[in-house]
């Protein structure tokens, strides 16, 4: 299996070259330091110089350095400015409110707000449920963090996590044309998130929690889906879960063995990893064994953490001590959703024929994949930049357009297990190989299948208020 990476950093380089320095110069001093170029623009020709911008593709920030060095040495060609576009893509943040009929003159003033909004509000107040029709509730999800657990980067607080919520209002939109609207608290108390949360819910049809540490996060999703009757869902803990699970149905089949038999190591206890391990006993796993910093959860024991006393309880029938090395000698598959570089290349000798490893920790997984490539079968990551991306964005997008089109109550595990199903349904038995196990975030299939079985399923399990109308002629 050779694994290809597929980008790193995309700069775009603005460049004075002299007339007495050629574009040749500038392309041979980016080749040199191993930059590739993408793409070409002019901004000004002047009678002794051209401005020009270069996008060019680089590894690493280190690489970065090489290459502007490399130009910098040439005579005749002078760096004026080196944007990195991952940075200009949020400038401003990403996403915007637009309205939905334009408001041209007196009368449509009129009936979009006063006095013509009142006789809507006053239908509201008489039937709160009116609320689904003449509001944007219907489709709209508050995506809410208290910046605690921001990908990999830990408690980076609610400021530095907008980013990642703006992103993935963004997904919402594009992908299934939810509203979704970025929430990032001023505050870590669970309390004071709850209280918050179910203030805030009347104008949302659901709460996608994200980036909460854990183990608040449990308790958090916990005491808002006793209060709310709209579905509440921490995607690190299910969205994952269901990517994952839906990526080993497809592994599964490559290395033919069966989920009865598997014996899986969870790295990372947390939100992610506590979610996993869940999904992976509903669909039948029978061994798995957690390891957190301090090593094996072990079976038995009493842990102040109630999750991991839970997990204690509920994990690792073989009673393992010890640490990573012990848990994952002979292991069918590795989940890794804890931190960089925790798993090694004689962890993953150690395992049982034909290795699964999910590494997944975000922005660097537990292993390079280049290190692990060639001791396992099957290896995804977390990341867009490589083959086989187990990220939740499979998931929540069509987990909430199910939701929301069903207008259900809840977000239950039959609506978890129908979506990781329909997910890997995705990938045509035909196609699937140890580098296609996952369809692509982009295959429009994606969406559909989920919300349609989401749907469904919300529906068989009682949590629907309306049976939506699937268009079969897309399909
Ligand atoms: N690929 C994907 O779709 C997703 C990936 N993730 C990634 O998984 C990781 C964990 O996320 P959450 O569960 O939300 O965080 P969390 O903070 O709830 O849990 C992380 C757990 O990993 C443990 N951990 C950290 N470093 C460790 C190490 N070196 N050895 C053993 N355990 C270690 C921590 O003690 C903690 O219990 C992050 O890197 C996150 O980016 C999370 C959600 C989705
Ligand atoms: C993907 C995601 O939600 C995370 O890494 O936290
Ligand atoms: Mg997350």
């Amino acid at each position: 299996m050779a694994i290809q990476q597929t980008s790193g950093l995309s700069l775009i380089l603005r460049l004075q070259i002299d007339n007495t320095a050629s574009f040749s110069d500038v392309a041979s001093a980016i080749g040199e330091a191993g930059g590739d170029i993408i793409a070409v623009d002019v901004i000004h020709v002047h009678k002794d110089h051209v401005v020009r911008d270069i996008t060019v593709n680089v590894h690493n920030e280190a690489h970065r350095e090489r290459v502007v060095e490399s130009l910098s040495k040439r005579n005749g060609i002078k760096v004026v400015n080196v944007s990195d576009r991952t940075f200009l893509v949020h400038l401003g943040g990403k996403i915007e409110i637009q309205a939905r009929t334009p408001v041209k003159n007196r009368d449509d003033l009129s009936r979009v707000y006063t006095p013509g909004v009142a006789r809507v509000c006053q239908a509201i107040a008489e039937d709160p449920s009116k609320a689904f029709q003449l509001t944007i509730k219907r489709n709209t999800v508050a995506v809410v963090s208290d910046g605690t657990a921001v990908l990999g980067l830990g408690d980076i607080g609610p400021e530095a996590a907008m980013p990642v919520m703006e992103g993935k209002a963004m997904l919402f939109k594009q992908f299934a044309d939810v509203d979704a609207f970025p929430i990032c608290l001023n505050t870590k108390d669970p309390d004071e998130i709850v209280r918050t949360v179910i203030a805030l819910s009347p104008g949302f049809g659901g709460i996608n929690l994200e980036d909460i540490s854990s183990p608040r996060c449990f308790e958090v999703e916990e005491r808002l889906k006793e209060a709310l009757d709209i579905p509440v869902f921490h995607d690190d803990q299910h969205g994952t879960a269901v990517v994952l699970l839906a990526g080993l149905i497809n592994a599964l089949k490559i290395v033919d063995k069966r989920m009865e038999d598997l014996r899986v190591v969870v790295c990372g206890i947390g939100a992610a990893g506590v979610a996993c391990t869940r999904i992976l006993k509903s669909a039948g796993v029978p061994t798995v064994i957690g390891v957190d910093r301090q090593g094996i959860i072990e079976a038995g024991k009493h842990y102040e953490n109630p999750v991991w006393d839970w997990y204690a309880q509920n994990s690792n029938p073989e009673k393992l001590t010890g640490t990573l090395d012990d848990a994952i000698r002979g292991a069918d598959v590795f989940i890794g959703v804890s931190g960089p570089g925790v798993l090694t290349v004689d962890h993953l000798k150690s395992m049982a024929r034909d290795p699964i490893v999910f590494a997944m920790a975000n922005p660097t997984p537990e292993i390079a994949p280049e290190d692990a490539e060639p001791y396992v079968r099957i290896l995804a990551t977390g990341r867009s930049d490589y083959p086989n991306q187990i990220n939740n964005v499979l998931c929540f997008p069509g987990m909430f357009r199910g939701a929301l089109d069903a207008r259900a109550r809840d977000i239950n595990e039959d609506m978890k297990l129908a979506a990781a199903d329909a997910i890997a349904s995705c990938v045509p038995e035909d196609q699937l190989n140890e580098q296609y196990i996952i369809p692509s975030v982009f295959n429009k299939q994606v969406v559909k299948a989920v919300s349609r079985a989401v749907a469904e399923a919300a529906y068989r399990s009682g949590v629907a208020r309306r049976v939506p109308k699937f268009d079969v002629s897309a399909e």
